[in-house]
């Protein structure tokens, strides 16, 4: 991905997802959800495709993104999961949405 100066910049996005000011919105999003440490058994019925920041970090540098549209859909299914499984107007919900926010800005730069 060196070659790819836009997965370089995903790389960046990532940092900046890592940053500790963001940290207290960014933390559910940044490894596996833990359903059973969190007691939500249902998680896997409802979401197929479980993906968390954490993950796209290591599929980064174990270079199995071709491009930068893979990396963006990986970040964009962690959000949709949160939409799916959190209300809106729940606290993680509301999590995610700054996440999304914060997302949008970076990746239009
Ligand atoms: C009873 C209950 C209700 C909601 C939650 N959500 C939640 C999630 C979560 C993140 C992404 C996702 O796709 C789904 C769930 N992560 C957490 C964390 C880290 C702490 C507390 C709650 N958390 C947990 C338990």
């Amino acid at each position: 991905w060196k070659g790819d100066p836009q997965l370089r910049y995903c790389q960046a996005i990532l940092r900046e997802f890592a940053k500790k000011v963001n940290a207290e919105f960014m933390f559910p999003f940044m490894e596996p959800v833990d359903y059973l440490a969190l007691n939500i058994p249902d998680y896997p019925k409802l979401i197929k495709n479980p993906m968390d920041l954490g993950t796209v970090k290591q599929k980064l540098e174990e270079d199995e993104y071709e491009n930068a549209a893979q990396f963006e859909a990986d970040v964009r299914l962690v959000l949709w999961n949160c939409f799916k499984f959190n209300p809106a107007g729940t606290p993680v919900h509301l999590m995610g949405r700054r996440m999304e926010t914060l997302f949008n800005t970076k990746w239009a730069e």
